[in-house]
C-alpha cells in the first residue's frame, strides 16, 4: 500500500485556481521532492494533506487516513514541518518537545531520549532550556525539525527543511533525511530549490499552475538535467522566481 496518494486534487480561492488537478503517490523508502515555483500550488497541496484545508474536488490517502475527513487521526500519524512554522515564544526546547511528546501520547522516557537524541543531532544541547524568543531563526528551525521526527513517523511532510539552516546543518539534515526515507519511511519535501532536489531526493514531481507537470526519478540526474527539465515545464515568469543560484544557472 502506498505511505501518500493523491487523486485530483483541485481548490480555488476566489477565482484563483491554486490546486488545478494535482495527482500523485509516495511509496516507503522514498523522498519525493515536490518541485515548484512560488505560487505553484505546494503549500495549498500540504495543508490539505494535513486537513488544514479541504479541497473542492479529489481525493487524498494519508497512511489509509482522509485528512479531510478525519484530520485530526492524520495529524497523529504523519511528522509534519509546515511553512515558516517557529516554536511558540514562551516555551524551551525541552518545554515543548515534552509538550508534543504529551500531545502525540508518547512515553515520558522516549520522550526524553528523544530529546537528547535530536539535540545532540543538531546541536541545541546547550539551548535545551532558553526560551524560543532569545534562539536565532536557526536554532528554531533545529526544534521544529525534532518536534517533526520526534514520534517516528512513517511519513513526515516537510517544507523548505534547510531554511536558515548554516551548511554543516544543512548537510546533517540532508543526511538524516536520506537515511530516514531509506529504512522504509517516507519524506516529502516541497522545496524551490533545484540543488535541494536533486541532492537528497530519490524522486521529484516538479509543480507548476496547481499540478505535477513531470516526473523525473533523480538517481541518475544531475541538478542540470533537473533544472533542465523543470525550465521545459515551467514558464520563464516562474522560473524567475527561483532563488539565486538556480537564477545564475538559468541565464548562463
Ligand atoms: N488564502 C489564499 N487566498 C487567496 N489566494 C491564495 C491563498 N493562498 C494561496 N493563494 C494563491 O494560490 C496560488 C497557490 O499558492 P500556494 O501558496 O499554494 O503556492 P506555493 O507553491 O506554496 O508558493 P510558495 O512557494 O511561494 O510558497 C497562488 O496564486 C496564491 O496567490
Amino acid at each position: 500500500m502506498g505511505v501518500l496518494r493523491v487523486d485530483e486534487l483541485r481548490k480555488s480561492y476566489g477565482d484563483v485556481r491554486a490546486v488545478d488537478g494535482m495527482s500523485f503517490d509516495v511509496e516507503h523508502g522514498e523522498l519525493f521532492g515536490f518541485l515548484g515555483p512560488n505560487g505553484a500550488g505546494k503549500t495549498t497541496t500540504i495543508r490539505s494533506l494535513t486537513g488544514q484545508i479541504v479541497p473542492d474536488e479529489g481525493t487524498i490517502d494519508v497512511l489509509g487516513t482522509d485528512p479531510t475527513t478525519a484530520p485530526i487521526e492524520t495529524r497523529t500519524r504523519v511528522g509534519i514541518l509546515p511553512e515558516q512554522a517557529t516554536p511558540p515564544s514562551f516555551l524551551t526546547p525541552e518545554e515543548y518537545l515534552e509538550f508534543v511528546g504529551d500531545v502525540r501520547d508518547l512515553d515520558e522516557g522516549a520522550v526524553a531520549d528523544g530529546i537528547d537524541r535530536w539535540a545532540e543531532r543538531l546541536g541545541f544541547e546547550s539551548k535545551l532550556e532558553t526560551l524560543h524568543t532569545d534562539l536565532s531563526r536557526g536554532q528554531q528551525q533545529k526544534v521544529m525539525i525534532s518536534q517533526a521526527f520526534l514520534h517516528e513517523p512513517e511519513l513526515v511532510l516537510i517544507d523548505e527543511p534547510l531554511a536558515n539552516l548554516d551548511p554543516l546543518v544543512q548537510e546533517q539534515v540532508k543526511q538524516f533525511l536520506t537515511s530516514y526515507a531509506a529504512a522504509d519511511n517516507a519524506v516529502f519535501v516541497s522545496t524551490h530549490n533545484i540543488d535541494v532536489a536533486a541532492d537528497i531526493c530519490t524522486r521529484v514531481g516538479i509543480v507548476a499552475d496547481g499540478k505535477i507537470v513531470a516526473e523525473r526519478s533523480v538517481a541518475d540526474e544531475t541538478s542540470d538535467d533537473l533544472l533542465e527539465t523543470f525550465l521545459d515545464h515551467v514558464d520563464d515568469a516562474n522560473a524567475r522566481d527561483l532563488p539565486s543560484l538556480e537564477r545564475d544557472a538559468i541565464q548562463t
